[in-house]
């Protein structure tokens, strides 16, 4: 098992890609903190996968909050300290995309999401990274980013800049936090069917040019960015820090 009796928080592990990289840490042996909004909705789901990590035989706590709250963080933190004893692995995952057009973007559109995408993802890094530095072991940081943090769309100009920005965050994060021995990476998913995009994929023509653009032939699974993300958080990825994994099923080398 790659992650035994280590502690890994995910943040927006109540569905898709945090919940596929949750289940795959518990069966890789971790403890995991789910990270969720707090909404009541998302609550059972969070039950759901508290009880599915029991019956592969490791634990699981849960903390719903804004990722946009600078506190939220430090929550996360506590939950697994006090838990499980410590912070090993830090997967901030948590995100929203709603798609909208530039010219008349709202401006509590921009905010939130931007709030939510990248300013939640600096504090809850800072603090799961000084977590790692006062118990001297090193550690390993994940930020989900996107194919999107390197090529651009007419109905996410609020959330591509978010997704470059948390690469660029792991970057210097990398740079400052590698005399710690603590990891900082970025994975850059393509498109992976989930709530967010569940809207925009109904129509059935964009679904068929995404898939036509994807040399695998088909659209990305939660699933397929948990190994991904386990092999960053691992020790089989000790000398990988400031990189980033593209996962999208060949999409981006795919231009005609
Ligand atoms: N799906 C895709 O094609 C791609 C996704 N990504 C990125 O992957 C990440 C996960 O997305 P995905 O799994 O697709 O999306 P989902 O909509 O399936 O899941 C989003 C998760 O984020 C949580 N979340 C949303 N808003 C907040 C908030 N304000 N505070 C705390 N938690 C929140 C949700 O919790 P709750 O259930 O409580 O709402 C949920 O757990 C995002 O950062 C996204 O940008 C990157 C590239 C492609
Ligand atoms: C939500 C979108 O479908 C998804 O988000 C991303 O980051 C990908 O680039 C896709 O556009």
């Amino acid at each position: 098992m790659l992650l035994n009796d280590k502690t890994v928080i995910i943040t927006g592990a109540s569905r898709g890609i945090g919940r596929a990289a949750a289940v795959e840490c518990a069966r890789q042996g971790a403890n995991v903190v789910i990270g969720y909004s707090g909404s009541d909705s998302s609550r059972p789901l969070v039950d759901k996968l508290i009880q599915e990590i029991r019956e592969l035989g490791r634990d699981a706590s849960a903390v719903g909050a804004p990722a946009g709250d600078p506190e939220t963080g430090d929550k996360l933190v506590e939950s697994a300290v006090s838990n499980f004893g410590s912070v090993d692995v830090f997967v901030n995952n948590a995100g929203i995309c709603p798609f909208h057009s530039f010219l008349d973007m709202p401006r509590e559109t921009y905010l939130e999401t931007v709030n939510t995408n990248l300013n939640g993802a600096y504090f809850a890094v800072q603090a799961a990274a000084n977590r790692m530095k006062d118990q001297g072991n090193g550690g390993a940081i994940i930020a989900v980013s996107s194919i999107s943090a390197l090529v651009g769309g007419a109905m996410q100009t609020h959330y591509t800049p978010t997704k470059a920005g948390v690469l660029s965050l792991m970057q210097s994060c990398a740079v400052a936090l590698g005399p710690y021995g603590i990891r900082c990476n970025a994975l850059l998913p393509g498109t992976i069917e989930t709530d967010i995009n569940k809207d925009d994929l109904a129509d059935q023509q964009k679904r068929d040019y995404m898939i036509g653009r994807t040399p695998l032939g088909r659209l990305g699974r939660p699933e397929d960015m948990a190994g991904p993300i386990v092999f960053l958080a691992s020790d089989m990825a000790a000398y990988v820090t400031g990189a980033s994994l593209l996962v999208d099923g060949g999409m981006f080398v795919s231009l005609q």
